[in-house]
């Protein structure tokens, strides 16, 4: 591979929001990010699973059997402590099968609009498997600690980043630039742990 020709990471996701999260990730180490969004054809994989565990290593493992390479898959969620971690690996769909983020934020306001004084902390949560048809799956996580805020604010991101209230930078998660939110997120977090068994991993594959 000569200098200026890019290496290619497939991400088994259809949201561009975690696509886009995952260019301004991977593209500084030389990388060029392809997602489902690429492969339309591609049908969706249920999410039967009740765990993120179980729900990224089944959207990685499906796509890397049917594509016979090495896949990355993130399913990643919000937990909220006043909901007893609802929505949680529910989180896209939490307000129907629609998965709308203005519909799934407006359930979360209600539901703790309905409370007396609720606490307001959640985390983000991101589980984050690696595949290979011949491998045993990586898999590694990364949380981020935030509040949910009265109202949503800001036009970044996606999802629940307009309520995601970080109170040490005095902003939401969508008032962040995206290299902002790349350096600090639930995402970011598990990638940095990826890439610390991610060599080893790799060693292995060409064994
Ligand atoms: O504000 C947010 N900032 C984030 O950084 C974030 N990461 C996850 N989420 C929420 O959790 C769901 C994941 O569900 P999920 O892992 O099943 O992904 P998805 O169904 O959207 O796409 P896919 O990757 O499965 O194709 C998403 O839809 C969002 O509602 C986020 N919200
Ligand atoms: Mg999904």
């Amino acid at each position: 591979m000569n200098a200026t020709e890019k290496k290619k990471i497939v991400i088994a996701t259809k949201n561009p929001g975690k696509a886009r999260d995952f260019a301004v990730l991977f593209e500084p180490k030389g990388y060029e990010v392809v997602t489902l969004l690429d492969y339309p054809e591609i049908e969706d994989v249920e999410e039967t699973g009740y765990t993120f565990e179980a729900n990224a290593r089944k959207k990685a493992e499906t796509i890397a059997a049917l594509l016979g390479m090495t896949v990355l898959a993130d399913d990643s969620g919000i937990c909220i402590d006043a909901l007893d971690g609802q929505p949680g690996v529910f989180s896209a769909r939490f307000a129907g099968g629609m998965k709308s983020d203005a519909a799934n934020n407006a359930k979360v306001l209600a539901m703790l609009g309905s409370q007396e004084n609720p606490s307001r902390k959640a985390h983000f949560h991101c589980t984050l498997v690696l595949a290979h048809p011949d491998r045993e799956s990586l898999v590694v996580e990364g949380d981020i600690e935030g509040e949910i805020a009265e109202f949503p604010s800001g036009d970044n991101g996606f999802g629940y980043d307009p309520l995601f209230y970080l109170p040490h930078l005095g902003k939401t998660m969508a008032e962040l630039s995206d290299t902002e939110k790349n350096q600090i997120s639930h995402r970011a977090n598990a990638l940095k742990n990826l890439e610390k068994s991610w060599a080893a991993w790799l060693e292995k594959e060409a064994d």
